[in-house]
């Protein structure tokens, strides 16, 4: 089967078509900013694949001029897609391109207006592309299986459109847009075809994965304190146990607001949850870094710590009462006053398991709350 010119701007519109259409379905349930940008490029690409097939008609302004003016076009709303999707600023430079492009149209017809146009169109599209790619060159934890394929997709794809106005330069390349005669404009349409289905593919698979890692950071966090939740504390919990030694010892923290359900009663549910996010922003600021922060439940937090000792649980534990019941002294007045209890385990060795550890720590609160609360207490799992 012969892949001639029209064969492959028909198969091109057919896939853009099917790529814009399934990204704008992926916008409704997704609602990533990205995807109508990366969908408007795609339809782009259907208009401007279409205006293609009229040049083979004598409609050369409309087949050429303005089909590969959408072609830029169509690369740009994909860059500006990228940048919504890290978060960046669009560059007012961009807006040159039209402005290049429009200057195109002083040239006069003939097979050297063909070669600048390839030109320019190449270098265009090449430094759209690169640009987006190194975009979406991101950091380790940033970077997912979906952002790295775009990346590699749009940098060869650039580096393609790079080549072409390379070759289109050297002399004797033969060339006529307005038949699509010259190996470089067949091989061009051929790359395009296989361009724009696997962008698509890596575009959904972008998102895709950026949706999957949201779900599940939402299963995992306390959507008032940001904190993890008992969940989130259960999987992560279970690799930092097994790093326990007595070189490295840890601890588990436990901490319950006193008299709570005072404050919650008497100063209403929105004090309550003062009271819950004050003591997640100190837990923030006075626990070590690397140190697991999580709302168990309730007025209930746990916090897990590696390569601790006795004194450092002390100062942490001692810290967070003093700075909390000052906060809260000053927000309500309550009969009795609002302060934390804490009961901690140490552990120098990796402790039996995560449920044995919490309920030792439980015991060490419970400890703590009948001394008269407002205080620490530590037992060691030994
Ligand atoms: N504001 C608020 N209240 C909550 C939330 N979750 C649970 N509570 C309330 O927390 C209270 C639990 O309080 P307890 O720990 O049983 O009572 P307490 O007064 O702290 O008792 P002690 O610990 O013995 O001092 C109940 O009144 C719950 O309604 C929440 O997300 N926000």
């Amino acid at each position: 089967m012969a892949f001639d010119p029209p064969t492959l701007l028909t198969l091109t519109i057919a896939i853009a078509a099917a790529a814009a259409m399934y990204l704008l379905i992926e916008w409704r349930s997704a609602r990533d900013s990205a995807l109508p940008c990366w969908a408007a490029g795609f339809a782009t690409i259907t208009i401007g694949s279409s205006l293609s097939l009229l040049r083979a008609y004598g409609y050369f302004t409309v087949g050429i001029w303005l089909a590969n003016g959408l072609l830029i076009f169509a690369h740009w709303m994909f860059l500006l897609g990228v940048i919504r999707f890290v978060g960046g600023q669009a560059s007012r430079s961009w807006a040159l391109l039209p402005l290049v492009w429009s200057l195109l149209l002083l040239l006069p017809e003939g097979p050297e207006s063909s070669r600048l146009y390839l030109i320019v169109n190449s270098l265009l599209v090449g430094a759209v592309s690169l640009r987006a790619s190194a975009l979406l060159r991101l950091e380790p934890d940033l970077a997912t299986v979906g952002t790295r394929q775009l990346h590699y997709v749009l940098m060869v794809h650039g580096a393609f459109y790079m080549a072409k106005a390379a070759i289109t330069l050297l002399p004797g390349t033969l060339i006529d847009l307005s038949v699509f005669r010259g190996v470089i404009i067949r091989v061009s349409l051929v790359e395009g075809v296989m361009a724009i289905l696997l962008i698509a593919l890596s575009m959904t698979g972008t998102v895709r994965y950026r949706r999957e890692s949201l779900i599940k950071r939402l299963a995992e966090s306390d959507p008032l304190t940001s904190l993890y939740n008992r969940r989130g504390f259960e999987v992560r919990a279970r690799r930092s146990l097994t790093n326990a030694s007595a070189d490295n010892p840890g601890a588990l923290l436990l901490v319950d607001i006193d008299h709570f359900k005072l404050a919650n009663d008497l100063h209403g549910h929105a004090a309550g949850d003062f009271l819950l996010v004050t003591l997640s922003d100190l837990a923030r600021q006075i626990l070590p870094e690397g140190a697991l922060k999580t709302r168990l439940g309730g007025d209930e937090f746990a916090f897990l710590l590696n390569d601790t000792s006795a004194q450092q649980i002390q100062r942490v534990g001692d810290e967070l009462r003093e700075r909390f019941s000052e906060v809260a002294a000053k927000a309500f007045i309550t009969p009795h006053p609002v302060t934390l209890s804490l009961g901690a385990t140490l552990f120098s060795h990796p402790p039996k398991d995560l449920t044995a550890l919490l309920e030792q720590s439980d015991r060490a609160l419970y400890e703590a709350k009948r001394n008269g609360r407002d205080r620490l207490e530590v037992l060691a799992n030994d």
